[in-house]
């Protein structure tokens, strides 16, 4: 960016969403992101004597890049730290037996197979509430007496759940410090339900050579940062539009690996004793830190999950098992079993099982570093422009706490909490065909199909919608149980600073800024002259990103108007309704709205490329004539009638199979005509232009789309329930 760029900076300001501090957090007076939510925490003081659980320390440089620290020395830490992972298990030393017998032990650990814990199937989600009491934690100091379940008498009476005995708490040796305290008073309500929080990296060796700038800027101590996009004017000169963003946190370059435990997982782990499930998951593109934030994190949770369970939860039956999966291409791999081949299932209680999942009982800090470091050096990964080191897949890592029924060692220990960390896949996969072939495509289909689900659930889940869309990819519905009930999300959102990355981190920003944005608590609280802002300085911005009022959205989708404009919208409506369009083809959901372009967007920046002459709206006779073919998914109106009580597993798979094809292959037609005509929309956008025809034409095109893709996903809905019938019967062997 030059100097002249930031001379005009000030003309053009794009806020978004401009929320409180957090809507969420119980200390919103400080001016201070972190606040007395930050000072509770005091990990700081974690430095322990006990000898059974390591004190904790900053792995981040074990990890790979040295703690963040000023981040400067860490640059190529992560990728160091994956070859280092590859050459120390590459002949399988660790765990040269991964098959290992049920329970077998070993240094103490115990490999827990799935079929131990019931026929053949491993329910990572038998989250049994009406066996489990309520779990509350009472202060560790507070003298209170015994816990009573308000549910009165249950098998935990004789054997109350929390010794609030001071003294036997002390006899452990365990130091009286601020993290046990704070843990012991947290209660899952009083952390954020949801919390999105941006980590900055450094600028790399490459950036710095290239000269390229910095163009995020953090107020120190602030929750919001502003990304100084430099763009062209039509005449080519220069100019800067600066977007701010506020978030629950902003991390700057300096952070270290520490400090972003402490302000995002650290405060969520004791709510896992409470029958929570947690889910934290770093979000950016290709070489923005992902792995380098996420992978130091599961290791300081299970430090202090040890800690808990040997001090405010000793002797009362908690164990703490680990699983490592990833997602690639829609599959599910073991990352501890030797990338095994899974298989998912939902039961008969729509319970989502992974079959083969091999789980790890373990105590020790040791042992889960060195299943963390197997399952990391077995991902797989590739090389991007951006990353020589790129993961592909969704890497998945579970740390559940579970406790036997009867607080005994005779029964199976079913799941109490859990915390699961996802390392995504980079983000901008989708768009990134310049040197890839069909299969990295294929991938980033697959991701972007996924990263647009997640978003959806953690919508739907802040607004505590009935309905949550985990049936939109393969990750969220393995997640499903962490989208509903109690659960808690830390979105961290990485970003990297280097000029040639703007693009690809507004998207990261604008899909960070959504996934909160029209909850409950941020609307209410949402300044109306601020939005309205947000609409109309976001002019320069793709249609995409301009969020659309519910109240605006006044026909029915499928109400597809006859005459162009029948509703004598403004421009800025017509907008708003095609943006809702959109996100209701990409979510075929008529309650949703919202279109992300980060999942769909151009290859190119249309105003990079834009040419004069390219501001001619063009005719969109071809499109409506293609799309006026008969809907494919009239041929499957009778889809009730489809399926007779016999059918075979293998046909109900035929079936799905079919449906996700045909499926997929709406929604990339759709989405081939919104990337095409959002472009062509945006640079025809200038004064003299008439766009209404256009854009009432478009809707029309659109609208017709998102009815079929509807039908399908209604169709793969009902397809999804004959499967649960078919595996009732199955299970109960009829
Ligand atoms: N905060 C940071 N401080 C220092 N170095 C960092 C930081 N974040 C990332 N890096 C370095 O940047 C490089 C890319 O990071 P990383 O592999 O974590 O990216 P990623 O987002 O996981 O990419 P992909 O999606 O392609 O896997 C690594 O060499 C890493 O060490």
């Amino acid at each position: 960016m030059n100097a002249v760029g930031r001379q005009r900076s000030s003309t053009s300001s794009t806020v978004h969403h401009q929320r409180q501090y957090s809507d969420h957090f119980l200390d919103t007076s400080s001016s201070n992101s972190n606040g007395k939510w930050l000072q509770s925490a005091g990990l700081q003081h974690f430095q322990s004597s006990n000898a059974t659980v390591p004190a904790l320390q900053d792995y981040s440089g074990y990890f790979g890049g040295g703690g963040g620290g000023n981040g400067g020395g860490g640059v190529q830490g992560s990728r160091m730290f994956r070859n280092i992972q590859r050459s120390i298990n590459g002949g399988n030393e660790l765990f040269s037996e991964p098959l290992t017998p049920p329970n077998q032990r070993r240094n103490g650990e115990e490999l827990i197979n799935s079929s131990e814990l019931s026929p053949g199937i491993l329910d990572l989600h038998s989250l049994d509430t009406e066996l489990l009491p309520e779990m509350p934690v009472p202060g560790l100091y507070d003298g209170s007496s015994h816990y009573h379940s308000g549910r009165g008498r249950s098998f935990d009476d004789s054997e109350p759940y929390i010794s609030t005995n001071k003294q036997t708490n002390r006899t452990r040796g365990l130091p009286d410090n601020n993290l046990l305290k704070s843990f012991s008073a947290d209660k899952p309500s009083s952390v954020a339900k949801i919390k999105v929080v941006v980590r900055k990296r450094p600028l790399n060796k490459k950036e710095v050579s290239r000269q390229e700038e910095d163009i995020i800027s953090i107020e120190p101590g602030s929750n919001y940062l502003t990304v100084h996009e430099t763009k062209l004017k039509v005449d080519l000169t220069e100019y800067e539009e600066k977007h701010e963003f506020v978030f629950d946190a902003v991390l700057s370059e300096g952070v270290s690996n520490d400090e972003v435990y402490r302000e995002t997982v650290e405060p969520i782990v004791p709510t896992i004793f409470q029958r929570t499930k947690a889910t934290c998951f770093a979000y950016g593109q290709t070489g923005s830190g992902k792995t380098y934030t996420m992978q130091p994190l599961p290791l300081k949770a299970s430090q202090d999950i040890l800690r808990l369970m040997q001090h405010t939860y000793r002797n009362q039956g908690f164990y703490l098992f680990v699983s490592f999966f990833e997602i690639y291409g829609g599959k599910l791999y073991d990352l501890l079993n030797e990338r095994r081949k899974l298989c998912m299932r939902e039961d008969g209680k729509q319970q989502v099982c992974i079959v083969g999942l091999q789980e790890y009982k373990v105590s020790n800090v040791d042992t889960i570093r060195e299943l963390i470091e197997k399952g990391n050096a077995t991902r797989s990964t590739g090389t991007t422009g951006a990353n020589e080191e790129s993961s592909r897949s969704h890497a998945i890592l579970q740390l559940a706490v579970k406790r036997s029924a009867d607080g005994s060692e005779s029964k199976p220990p079913r799941v109490v909490g859990k915390l699961s960390f996802i390392d995504l896949a980079g983000s901008e996969r989708g768009a990134d065909t310049t040197d890839n072939d069909k299969q990295t495509r294929m991938e980033g289909a697959e991701i972007n199909k996924s990263l647009l689900a997640l978003k959806e659930c953690i919508r739907a889940l802040d607004s505590d919608q009935g309905h949550i869309p985990f049936r939109g990819s393969k990750l969220t519905e393995v997640l499903r149980d962490s989208f509903v009930g109690d659960s808690r999300t830390v979105m961290i959102s990485c970003v990297s600073p280097n000029s040639g990355s703007c693009e690809h981190t507004l998207n990261t920003l604008r899909y960070a800024d959504r996934v909160k944005s029209l909850s409950k608590g941020t609307t209410s609280k949402k300044d109306p002259l601020l939005s309205t802002l947000n609409i109309r300085e976001s002019t320069t911005l793709p249609l995409s990103s301009i969020a659309p009022t519910v109240s605006s959205i006044e026909n029915n989708i499928y109400d597809v108007p006859n005459e162009h404009n029948r509703f004598g919208w403004s421009k800025q409506t017509e907008r708003e309704t095609l943006s809702h369009s959109m996100d209701r083809v990409s979510s075929g959901r008529e309650d949703d709205f919202d279109f992300s372009e980060e999942f769909y967007k151009p290859e190119k920046p249309s105003w990079k490329n834009s040419k004069q002459d390219s501001f001619r709206i063009p005719p969109l006779e071809d499109k409506t004539r293609k799309t006026d073919a008969q809907p494919k998914w009239k041929e499957h109106q009778d889809f009730d009638n489809d399926l007779s009580a016999d059918d075979d597993l293998s046909a109900l798979l035929k079936e799905e199979d079919d449906l996700v094809n045909a499926h997929r292959k709406e929604v990339e037609e759709t989405i081939d005509i919104v990337r095409e005509e959002m472009k062509l929309l945006v640079e025809a956008d200038q004064p003299g232009n008439q766009l209404d025809d256009y854009i009432s034409r478009l809707n029309t095109i659109l609208s017709q789309k998102a009815a079929g893709i509807l039908h399908l996903q209604n169709r793969l809905a009902h397809f999804q329930r004959r499967l649960n019938e078919h595996n009732v019967l199955v299970s109960s062997g009829q």
